[in-house]
Formats: C-alpha cells, structure tokens, sequence
C-alpha cells in the first residue's frame, strides 16, 4: 500500500452499488467515528458502481441514521466510482466480494489497496458480504447500519494502531 507520508490527508472510499443505501452509511458512521476520535488526518467518501447520479440515500437509510446514530445525510447525492476516485484513495472498502472484483476487473493496478470491508475489518462470520438492503424495511436497514458500524470500528482500530 502507498506509504502514506506521501499524502497527509488519507483517502478513504466505500464502495457498494446503487450509492444510495451501503456506502452512504458507511461513509456518514466513518465520519461519525473519525470526529468522536478527533482525527482529521482522514477524508471519507463514497460511490456506486451501477450509481443514478445524484439520487438521494434511501428513505430507511436516512431514517436509521437519523433515529439511531443522530446523523443527517440527507444532502447525500450518489455517485458513480470513477478512475480519480481509484487513483486518489489511499484505501477502497467495498461492501461485497463482488464489487471488489469488478473494481480489480478495470482498474488491476489498485489491487493493493482494494478489499471488502468485511476481510479489512478481518471478520469471519456468515460471509464476507454486507448483504444489499435495498426495497428492506426500517430493520433491515438497522441490522445493516449495526453491520457496517461494527466493522468500521474495527477498522479505526487497525488504522489507528499500526499508522500512529
Ligand atoms: N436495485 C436498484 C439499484 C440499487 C441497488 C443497490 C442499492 O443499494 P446500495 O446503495 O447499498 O448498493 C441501491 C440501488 C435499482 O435497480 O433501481
């Protein structure tokens, strides 16, 4: 992986499908996470593979975020991933096995820095998807914010520990 005294702000990318459920979450309980931590060394963003450009998050994901975590992203638009998102990451967490082959299908060279959020966060359990929550009701979204928060958490630990 780049060494990262190259850049000083490290860039992080969550990656799912539709850009509007998954890695809008990803990307609002990361920032949450980063401000609780005080650390302002880190950019977060994200984007869709398949994305309609600038639809809004999902209602349930606007809700769970809201009613569980306090955090608004109603200003969230979608995004699909595109080469300046690749080339400037320092870091690209994708929600599913599958998208972290079709990112490695076009763009090969970034396969030191691609992985699911699943095996980064280094969790064995039941698969190593973020199961897609889209047409789910308010507790599908909830189990999958809870999914994605207990990874992130992980994460911040192992970037935090081995990069100080
Ligand atoms: N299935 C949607 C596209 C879509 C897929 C997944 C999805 O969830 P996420 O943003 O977590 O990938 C959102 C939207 C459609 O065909 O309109």
């Amino acid at each position: 992986m780049m060494n990262e005294r190259m850049d000083p702000m490290r860039k992080i990318l969550f990656v799912c499908t539709g850009n509007t459920c998954r890695s809008v979450m990803a990307e609002a309980l990361f920032n949450h996470l980063l401000d609780q931590r005080n650390r302002k060394d880190i950019v977060v963003s994200s984007a869709g593979i398949y994305a309609f450009e600038n639809d809004p998050a999902s209602h349930e994901a606007i809700e769970v975020l809201k009613n569980e975590y306090g955090l608004d992203i109603t200003s969230h638009r979608a995004r699909v991933l595109d080469i300046d998102d690749i080339r400037s990451a320092w870091l690209i967490l994708t929600m599913t096995e599958e998208h972290r082959r079709m990112i490695l299908d076009v763009w090969p060279e970034a396969a030191d820095k691609v992985f699911t959020i699943k095996d980064y966060a280094e969790i064995r359990d039941t698969g190593s998807g973020i199961s897609d929550p889209f047409g789910g009701d308010y507790e599908v979204y909830r189990q999958c914010a809870s999914e994605i928060e207990n990874a992130l958490m992980h994460i911040a630990d192992k970037i935090f520990d081995n990069k100080d």
